[in-house]
């Protein structure tokens, strides 16, 4: 990068799992300098208090939310925070000439209608909406480079929506037929107590939840109808699984053409993502494992074509607090700055 200065940012949520990779990834990120931690019940504590085995590299505390002072010292905003909050926070960000991230669900909706009726809140901002980018950088590359409010993807969403999108973007499948099934590690949950999420409820055990509506439905849908060009619905269905990181996607969908060969598929995979540094599509018979995208920027895609069913089977796998949280937003930092997209961002995971 050369003597460039480097570009104060700040985090809103900093005490957070979201906020946590957030510092781990720009701390080491050559063009920015962390300027600003803000939190909530956490204000006032050095963040080292938090996570002291960051106490060497970060020598910063948690302040109070002023979003005045925060637009005053930052650039680029990320707001890490539960639903519901940043739409309450971006306007004046943006209005002072922020650049801002949010990792919340707040910016992904086209339509804040459709926000409203998942999540509620009253919300009269669709000019606001209108103009923010869906941060998945894999299908809105451009767009997110001229960005000034990103609305970054849920974790399952990023998951699905690379599994799916070459399929619907090239018409080869029934878009009706796909179900989704997917599983996440506990930290999808964020870090704030919940009793399932305790050792001795979440430990050996395996379930589903929110089955036929969960949140991420909604946006799984409305990116899949945009690559598709018509009304598109999906069926999903989420699981709790007992380990820390990670989701596994495995997506099933019926073809338009049953007499697709899987070197085919491979093949349209391989050219859908060529340009796409965080997307590597597995040679034959190889299936993703969550392990080998754990503290990564990588989404693993492996496929298998069932010629007795006529259905594709696409499995995808991704660090939910790096491609789909964290890892992301910076991805698409990246390309608002103008820099390459890989840059400050893991490719190696650290399992064997
Ligand atoms: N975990 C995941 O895998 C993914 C999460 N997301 C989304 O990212 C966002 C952050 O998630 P995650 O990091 O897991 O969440 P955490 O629960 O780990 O962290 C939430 C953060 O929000 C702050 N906060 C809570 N309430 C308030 C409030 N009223 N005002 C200001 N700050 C507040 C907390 O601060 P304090 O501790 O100081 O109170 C904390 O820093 C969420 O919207 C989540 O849905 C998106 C993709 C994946
Ligand atoms: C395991 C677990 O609980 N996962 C979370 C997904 C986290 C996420 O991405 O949620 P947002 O859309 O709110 O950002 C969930 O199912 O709600």
């Amino acid at each position: 990068m050369g003597n460039m200065g480097r570009v104060p940012v700040g985090i809103v949520g900093a005490s957070g799992y979201g906020g946590v990779q957030l510092v781990r990834l720009l701390k080491e990120h050559p063009g920015v300098e962390i300027v600003y931690l803000g939190g909530e019940s956490s204000a006032g504590k050095p963040f080292s208090d938090l996570y002291p085995h960051l106490s060497p590299f970060v020598d910063l505390k948690i302040e109070a939310i002023d979003l005045e002072e925060i637009a005053a010292r930052c650039q680029v905003v990320f707001l890490s925070l539960p639903n519901g909050l940043a739409y309450q926070m971006a306007p004046t960000l943006l209005a002072r000439g922020c650049k801002v991230l949010d990792l919340s669900a707040d910016y992904r909706f086209f339509d804040v209608n459709t926000y409203t009726s998942w999540y509620g809140g009253d919300r009269q901002d669709q000019e606001i909406v209108s103009k923010t980018v869906y941060g998945l950088p894999e299908l809105y590359r451009d767009r997110i480079a001229q960005a000034q409010l990103i609305g970054c993807p849920g974790c399952y969403p990023t998951a699905s929506l690379l599994a799916l999108a070459p399929l619907l973007k090239q018409g080869l499948i029934l878009p009706e037929t796909a179900i989704i099934d997917a599983k996440s590690g506990t930290s999808g949950g964020g870090r704030q107590a919940k009793v399932n999420m305790l050792l001795a409820e979440a430990d050996s055990s395996l379930g589903a939840y929110g089955v036929a509506r969960h949140r991420h439905t909604p946006e799984i849908e409305q990116i899949c109808s945009d690559l598709a060009g018509s009304e598109v619905t999906v069926q999903f269905t989420p699981h709790l699984i007992p380990m820390v990181r990670g989701i596994l996607a495995t997506v099933y969908a019926t073809m338009r053409d049953p007499g697709l060969q899987h070197k085919d598929l491979i093949t349209i995979y391989n050219a859908f993502y060529r340009n796409a540094p965080w997307v590597k599509v597995l040679s034959s018979g190889t299936y993703p494992q969550t392990k080998w995208a754990c503290g990564t920027n990588l989404c693993y895609i492996g496929l298998e074509v069932d010629s007795r069913t006529g259905r594709v089977i696409v499995l995808s796998a991704i660090d939910n607090l790096m491609k789909g949280q964290a890892g992301q937003a910076v991805q698409c930092l990246n390309l608002m700055m103008g820099w390459e997209e890989t840059l400050g961002l893991p490719q190696l995971s650290f399992y064997p």
